[in-house]
């Protein structure tokens, strides 16, 4: 489709996003640039990307049919999962009947749980990966843990920020690390991925977009990640030729293989042996959030121009950046965000506050991002910027 009415009109081309966060307050933004009419879903009211779109709608997502009334609803030209917990069984009925789905309903499908990527990855690909192994029980995950040995990560097979997951560093953790696993999950599943702990030199994510015009790379971001969660990012992060060809190697490899069109994650293990594939996210990475102050287009803008069909002849890093970001440390429904003045008075620094409606323990409000002439001064101006921000609490 090459030509569409305004939002709101008759001939509006619309999106439904399903899932409303940090990231996908950022997509909508960006659709909304190209005129694009937007549809916010998620588990809970006034959810970050709501907050900017045209309308919203607040459902339990992982329930088929409540999907389906949306869509059917809606009648969206594209449908935008933005989080993994998604009934992607209906996505790929959806898509059956001839919706699109953003890329596909299989990458929805695949990704949604940690077996059907990496069973992807590991058996029908054969890329390096960390060795694995799945459990049902806690009988199950003992049996599993003394196949890959200790130490190792245990995670629930849906889950994502590292909710859930655990390093498993002797046999006397197997029990704590499947109780943190039932409690992280995000769907009913009792199923965990038992990874043997890869001793990594750096880790990153190479956002791979797949348009009209072929397949694109962005520079290699890095990143630090803590309890299984981002902490900070930037980009570029320093590869050699070697390492680069081999992580594009992988990273379209997996993406040919899930299809479509839009922006992967693919987040990858840079070590001695070699480059190791991990996960992919079939939508922008938190830890892309970098590129809104590195590259002319962001990794929004660019999902947005290539879910759309449009052409993405280059992409440009104009500058190196770096971003770090402000978690909550306990629960609260009412609550300040801080220390903008302290953060923004900090050269060539951005922040984005979330407006998430509640805090939670470990939950993402806020990022600050930096750029500057090269990435070690960018993490400390970003690093500084986020320890200015605070979050008051009401008791
Ligand atoms: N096998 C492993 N060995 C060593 N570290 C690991 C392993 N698996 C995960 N990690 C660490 O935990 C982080 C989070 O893991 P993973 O990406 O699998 O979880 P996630 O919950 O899907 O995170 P997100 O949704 O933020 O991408 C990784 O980026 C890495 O730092
Ligand atoms: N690593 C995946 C990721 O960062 N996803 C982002 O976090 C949101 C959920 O946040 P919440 O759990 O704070 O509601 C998601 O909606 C997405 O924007
Ligand atoms: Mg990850």
């Amino acid at each position: 489709m090459s030509k569409y009415g305004s939002p709101l009109s008759k001939q509006a081309r619309r999106i439904v996003l399903l899932g409303s966060g940090e990231l996908g307050k950022e997509v909508i933004i960006e659709a909304q640039r190209l005129g694009i009419e937007t549809v916010a879903v998620d588990r809970y009211a006034n959810a970050p990307a709501m907050q900017v779109a045209h309308r919203s709608h607040v459902i339990d997502m992982l329930d088929g049919e409540a999907l389906r009334r949306i869509i059917e609803l809606e009648q969206p030209d594209l449908i935008v999962p933005e989080i993994e917990a998604i009934a992607t069984e209906t996505l790929v009925e959806l898509e059956k009947e001839g919706r699109t789905v953003v890329p596909t309903a299989r990458a929805a499908r695949l990704t949604m749980d940690r077996e059907g990527i990496r069973r992807l990855a590991a058996e029908t690909l054969e890329l390096p990966t960390a060795p694995y192994r799945f459990a049902d029980s806690l009988d199950e995950l003992r049996q599993a843990v003394a196949e890959i040995g200790t130490p190792c990560v245990i995670k629930p097979i849906m889950s994502s920020s590292g909710k859930g997951q655990s390093v498993c560093r002797t046999d006397a953790d197997i029990e704590a690390c499947w109780e943190y696993a039932m409690e992280g999950g995000r769907a009913k599943k009792q199923r965990v991925i038992v990874e043997g702990f890869i001793h990594f030199d750096s880790e990153i994510t190479l956002l791979t977009i797949r348009s009209v015009s072929g397949t694109s790379f962005c520079a290699p971001i890095g990143h630090v990640q803590k309890d299984g969660d981002y902490i900070e990012s930037w980009q570029p992060h320093q590869m050699t030729p070697e390492q680069i060809q081999e992580a594009e190697h992988i990273a379209r490899k997996v993406t040919d293989s899930l299809g479509g069109y839009g922006l992967y994650g693919v987040e990858l293990f840079l070590t001695k042996d070699g480059v190791l594939f991990s996960e992919v996210s079939p939508r922008p990475h938190d830890t892309g959030m970098v590129t809104m102050v590195t590259q002319d287009l962001s990794e929004f803008a660019l999902h947005a121009r290539a879910i759309l069909g449009l052409p993405l002849p280059t992409i440009r890093l104009l500058t190196p950046g770096a971003t770090h970001t402000l978690k909550a440390d306990r629960d609260c429904a009412t609550f300040q965000i801080g220390g903008l003045e302290e953060a923004l008075s900090i050269p060539n620094t951005q922040v984005r506050v979330f407006g998430k409606p509640e805090t939670k323990k470990g939950r993402r409000m806020a990022v600050a991002m930096s750029s500057a002439d090269d990435v070690e001064q960018a993490r400390d101006m970003a690093r500084r910027a986020a320890q200015a921000l605070h979050i008051d609490y009401e008791a």
